[in-house]
């Protein structure tokens, strides 16, 4: 994976007026902040142009997450299902690490339990990944250190990951007697089967390079780039109209693995219909041939 070249980088770029114009138009997680509970946890922190930003906050213990930590993520993720104005959703690890995966001290306790109390309590782990995975806006992971275990099926969740020169990947799992099994599904739409039994049965470490080159992430930033990296993504977002990207995202959801037939046919044939009469579709064409910036509805 390349860095992005300037004329990319320059089609990001929007006017001072332009971001000003965006920025004074509030969304509601503004009005009513997200997650009051399990503050410490996680961190999360919103802009005015439907940005959010996700922080697993357990640094002291490489940001691994045990069921208290699952429970804050999954109440940040759910918060958002319904956060219409939100393009931009960034996860990062809080103090140097992404997330070494499961907290392994949790693992051991649950040794001694009932393996219908140990399912139980992994579908809490399953339900956090799924709440991740379905929302509505632009996740984004940004790995600054190692993603260990379940941290790298975080990254796997997400629709788009970068990763910092020197990040460290791994799925470790049967290393420690056990099994990828929650996060499996989210990397093997990642990577694909073959790469995700490659990655799962060596559990070896892998670099931020050979992370991009199996898919795992998209692009691998120099030391340095993250901040700018994110305002150049949240700019270029900023274009997008807000409710053709969730309907982008569900698109893809529900067509991927279809059989190409004439039902799937119809279906994305309605689909465009329904762009094509909405307010959105109506304003971004006309501005188009009116040769000016669209003006999407927040
Ligand atoms: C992350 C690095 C590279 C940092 O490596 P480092 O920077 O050298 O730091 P460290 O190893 O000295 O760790 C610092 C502290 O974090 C703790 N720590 C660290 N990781 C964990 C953890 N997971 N659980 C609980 N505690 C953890 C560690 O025990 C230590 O605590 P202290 O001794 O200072 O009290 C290293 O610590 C490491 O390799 N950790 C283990 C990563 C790992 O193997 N994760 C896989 C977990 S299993 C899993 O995720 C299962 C799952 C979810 O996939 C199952 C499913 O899909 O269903």
């Amino acid at each position: 994976m390349t860095d992005p070249t300037e004329a990319e980088i320059n089609a990001f770029d929007i006017t001072d007026a332009e971001a000003a114009q965006i920025n004074a138009i509030a969304h509601p997680l503004l009005a009513d902040p997200a997650p009051d509970a399990n503050d410490d946890l996680v961190q999360i922190d919103s802009t005015v142009d439907g940005t959010v930003f996700i922080t697993i906050n357990r640094p002291a213990k490489k940001n691994a997450f045990d069921a208290a930590t699952i429970a804050a993520l999954h109440e940040a993720f759910e918060t958002l299902h319904g956060a219409d104005n939100v393009r931009a959703v960034f996860i990062r690890g809080a103090g140097g690490t992404f997330s070494a995966g499961a907290d392994l001290q949790w693992m051991a306790d649950a040794a001694g339990w009932t393996e219908s109390d140990n399912r139980d309590d992994a579908m809490g782990l399953a339900r956090m990944l799924k709440a991740l995975h379905d929302i509505p806006a632009l996740t984004i992971a940004v790995v600054e250190g190692a993603a260990m275990g379940g941290g790298a099926g975080i990254v796997a969740a997400c629709d788009m990951a970068v990763a910092v020169e020197g990040s460290r990947f791994a799925f470790s799992e049967v290393k420690l007697g056990l099994i990828p099994a929650t996060i499996a599904p989210y990397v093997i739409e990642a990577v694909g089967a073959r790469k995700a039994r490659q990655l799962f049965l060596t559990a070896n470490t892998f670099d931020a390079d050979y992370a991009a080159h199996a898919g795992l992430i998209d692009m691998v930033l120099p030391e340095g780039m993250v901040d700018e990296f994110i305002s150049m993504l949240t700019d270029s977002l900023t274009l997008n109209a807000p409710g053709a990207m969730g309907e982008a995202k569900r698109l893809v959801r529900d067509v991927a693995g279809q059989k190409i037939d004439s039902g799937l046919l119809e279906e994305t044939a309605k689909r465009i219909a329904r762009a094509r009469v909405s307010e959105e579709g109506q304003e971004g064409v006309r501005a188009f041939l009116d040769k000016r910036k669209p003006r999407w509805a927040e």
